[in-house]
């Protein structure tokens, strides 16, 4: 997987190449993350990267010319990449509250793209001709503002690193990502047994593997019944999750 970033503060990206499961991932190859400064096109002698907006009002615009040549020196390389590895083309991605709202499903569709741009923006944002010329997919972590489009681009390395092969310690990790599988995560424990009395549910401790499966895959479901209904309105259950909702619902019904 190919990463190019676009951003004023390609260092804040350290904090996804240089730890944890994603910085594993670069330093064993299985992904690499590039970063262009617009500033870096500034050609005159404050090299200014923002603009005024057309129309007045507060703030200021990311600046056109040198928002354009990184995008494009990114999506170059990116193609260089697509060459090399596979025909996979580039795909530019900006992030702002306008985008479509990410979720797993988006997760996996970008990391199909395995060779991605990310531009992240700062001010009030970018003009909306560089949205229509350079961008191709605009995207949203979520319905808030940010100072900058590093952080949301950070998530989405992240998210989309964990579905590249080899990243994730054993291969279960990903599909057992509940969410992968349209549900919440189970609870989970660890020592010691007890905690200000609170004991680790005896099922856990008995290492029968089935029953464990079944204990966790009911608490996902109840989980999600409980706290986020709407998604399973969009699943449909085998007869072992209906049995086990079913369970959990008896015991739980107020
Ligand atoms: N919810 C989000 O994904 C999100 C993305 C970007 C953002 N802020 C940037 C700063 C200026 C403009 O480029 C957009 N805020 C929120």
């Amino acid at each position: 997987m190919w990463i190019g970033v676009v951003s004023l503060f390609p260092e804040m990206f350290d904090a996804v190449t240089r730890y944890g499961v994603t910085g594993r991932a670069v330093e064993r190859g299985l992904m690499r993350i590039d970063c262009w400064n617009p500033r870096d096109y500034a050609l005159d002698r404050h090299r200014s990267v923002d603009d005024r907006p057309y129309g007045g009002g507060p703030g200021m615009l990311m600046k056109v010319d040198t928002l354009r040549s990184a995008i494009a020196e990114a999506r170059r390389h990116g193609e260089e990449q697509a060459g090399q590895d596979d025909d996979a083309p580039v795909r530019v991605i900006y992030l702002s509250p306008q985008g479509r709202k990410l979720d797993q499903e988006g997760v996996r569709q970008l990391a199909s793209y395995r060779n991605l741009v990310l531009v992240a923006g700062r001010y009030e944002g970018i003009d909306e001709r560089v949205i229509d010329l350079d961008i191709d997919e605009e995207w949203s972590i979520g319905d808030y503002v940010l100072s900058g489009g590093e952080l949301p681009a950070m998530v989405l390395c992240d998210a989309v690193a964990r579905l590249v092969p080899g990243v994730l310690g054993h291969q279960a990790s990903a599909e057992e990502d509940s969410f992968s599988a349209g549900l919440l995560d189970c609870p989970h424990y660890t020592r010691p047994e007890e905690v200000d009395g609170q004991r680790v549910p005896e099922v856990l401790l008995g290492g029968h593997h089935g029953e464990i499966r079944r204990w966790r895959l009911k608490q996902s479901l109840g989980r999600t019944w409980q706290r986020r209904p709407e998604l399973l309105q969009e699943m449909i259950l085998d007869r072992e999750q209906r049995q086990l909702l079913d369970e959990f619902i008896d015991e739980h019904a107020s």
